[in-house]
């Protein structure tokens, strides 16, 4: 369960994220919402980039927005950006070292998280690679690889289909959709492809100017007269003229 309760943020006098509150059960759950609705707002408070001014996440019993940012990764958060953290410089091996590095454990299971990693993302055979010789889709394959790296209890992406064909966006979806059997992580995914969402998302939450539009299961909340007309762009009065 992924609990948030009453969660406010705000930026001077945009109230960013107002008193938002919704209980994820699902394996696999969506945060949806117009441009500047908050999502990533939701996602930095999360992981520690930014301040709550109010409110609690309380994942496995666990308030994350009272851990030090350090502390929510030892914890098991993860997160993937819109634009991928992967050095260029490094092999796509190294830049996963680069996360079983900062982890307890001896050099031996390391190895075989970061091997186990790799091939659940389909990356075994460009671990050789360098970060800057990386298509797109290599990139967040190799981003997905960093997040199931080393027991993970949470995982949060940021627009993950950005930049894909349908084609890597099905086979993305597949892959997200196995990281709870393989790690046991409970996963937040912020996207505009509503198809997606729809596909691989049990639950979602909806927000728009900072506030919840919607909340529950997926195809229930996109039916909403009131997500529709804020996400979606459909003039709710014209359609029931
Ligand atoms: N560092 C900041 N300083 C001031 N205002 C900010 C800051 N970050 C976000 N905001 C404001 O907070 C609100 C929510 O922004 P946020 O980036 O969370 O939206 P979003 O739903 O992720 O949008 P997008 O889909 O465009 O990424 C917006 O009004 C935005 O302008």
């Amino acid at each position: 369960m992924i609990s948030i309760e009453n969660l406010t943020v705000r930026f001077g006098g945009v109230v960013a994220l107002d008193h938002i509150g919704a209980e994820f059960s699902a394996n696999v759950s969506g945060l949806i919402g117009p441009n500047g609705a908050g999502k990533t707002t939701t996602m930095n408070v999360i992981s520690g980039f930014l301040d709550a001014h109010n409110g609690h996440v309380i994942v496995e019993g666990t308030d994350l927005v009272k851990l030090a940012p350090h502390k929510r990764v030892q914890w098991g958060l993860r997160r993937s950006f819109q634009k991928e953290q992967i050095a260029n410089d490094l092999t796509v091996r190294e830049n996963l070292m680069a996360i079983t590095d900062h982890l307890r454990g001896a050099r031996v299971e390391k190895r075989a998280d970061l091997e186990r990693a790799a091939e659940f993302a389909g990356v075994t055979g460009i671990l050789g690679k360098m970060g800057r010789d990386l298509n797109t889709f290599e990139r967040r394959l190799t981003d997905v690889a960093r997040c199931v790296i080393g027991h993970p209890k949470m995982i949060m992406f940021d627009e993950p289909a950005g930049g894909l064909t349908p084609e890597e966006t099905e086979r993305l979806g597949d892959l997200i959709l196995g990281i709870h059997d393989l790690t046991g992580a409970k996963v937040l995914v912020i996207d505009h492809d509503v198809e997606l969402i729809e596909r691989i998302c049990a639950e979602t939450l909806v927000l728009d100017f900072g506030k919840r539009v919607a909340f529950g299961p997926t195809s229930e909340v996109l039916r909403d007269p009131a997500v529709q007309a804020a996400y979606l762009g459909i003039d709710v009065e014209e359609e029931h003229a």
